[in-house]
């Protein structure tokens, strides 16, 4: 018997929500609005929401060790103090590539921040392929690049014992997998662990439980799904309310929730209509599986 439920926990009418993480300190939710240029902060007690607008579109953000966070901007890392809401610039990438942006980031397990870049969308998933590169921003702010020709960099994780790292280019609709050296941070051997089925579109944002499984947002799948990167096979569907959903990440009591954002940019009129909560934050609860805190930027 399932007693999985599915909740619209914020209608933020995001235009293109992303990179949910839970910080457990102020038991709240931080996303970004790509398009919107906004960090937000969700706490799950007060339900009150506080958002930073920043001058270019921030595409991921993180946990940073020395307090405070690190975002994506543009094509900038940045850190940013939430309190007097300004953005000092770490480290910048793709200077010879004008109409690009980074999207999808997170901080590996130990504190370096990965993040890659794609060419600017005209329509969600119609842009100039080929113009991304994966990098990470180490500890010391130097940017080490690890591959390009990327079109859409999107979701990444680690497996708990540190020694893969999957990794998304949603345009491939394939979830891959890297041998990872923690020690150096080097990638190799890629390979692909998982085809996307047709119903399930485009791979999107990614997760890992703490059954070393893996959750995939699927956009314009209107769900996530879980797999065995083991095995290569998917061992749950969660279908939700709206179709562009973007990102997962595990939160709330023991990271026994998750947290699933969504877009409203590309939703037709009509659909709009049955999909009031698109761009909305989703809680998902009785998975009877719980995620890991997220790691913070140690630099
Ligand atoms: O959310 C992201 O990661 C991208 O910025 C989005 O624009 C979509 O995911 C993309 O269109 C799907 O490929
Ligand atoms: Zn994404």
């Amino acid at each position: 018997m399932s007693s999985i439920k599915v909740e619209c926990v914020l209608r933020e009418n995001c235009r293109c929500g992303e990179s949910p993480v839970w910080e457990e300190a102020s038991s709240s939710l931080l996303f970004v609005d790509i398009s919107s240029k906004k960090v937000c902060r969700w706490d799950s007690l007060s339900k009150q929401v506080q958002r930073v607008t920043l001058d270019a579109p921030v595409s991921s953000v993180a946990l940073r060790q020395a307090g405070g966070y690190v975002a994506t901007v543009g094509t900038k890392f940045c850190a940013l103090n939430w309190k007097d809401e300004s953005a000092v610039v770490l480290a910048a990438v793709d200077k010879d590539k004008k109409n690009n942006r980074f999207n999808d980031g997170k901080v590996d397990p130990a504190g370096r921040y990965f993040a890659g870049t794609m060419a600017e969308e005209t329509a969600p998933a119609v842009l100039e392929r080929r113009q991304g590169s994966l990098y990470s921003l180490f500890p010391d702010h130097h940017v080490e690049k690890y591959f390009d020709q990327v079109d859409v960099s999107n979701g990444l994780d680690w497996s708990l014992d540190h020694k893969t790292f999957y990794y998304i280019d949603s345009l491939s609709y394939s979830v891959d997998a890297f041998d990872y050296d923690l020690l150096t941070g080097k990638i190799s051997n890629r390979r692909s662990i998982y085809k996307m089925e047709k119903e399930e579109h485009i791979p999107d944002g990614m997760c890992i439980d703490t059954e070393g499984k893996l959750w995939v947002a699927c956009y314009n799948g209107g769900r996530v799904i879980r797999l065995d990167p083991e095995t290569g096979k998917r061992l749950q569907t969660v279908k939700l309310p709206v179709d562009k959903t973007t990102s997962c990440c595990f939160g709330g009591k023991d990271y026994s929730e998750m947290y699933v954002t969504s877009a409203r940019s590309g939703v037709n009129p009509q659909t709009l209509l049955q999909q009031p909560e698109a761009g909305g934050i989703f809680k998902i609860t009785g998975l009877g599986v719980k995620g890991i805190p997220p790691y913070p930027y140690a630099g």
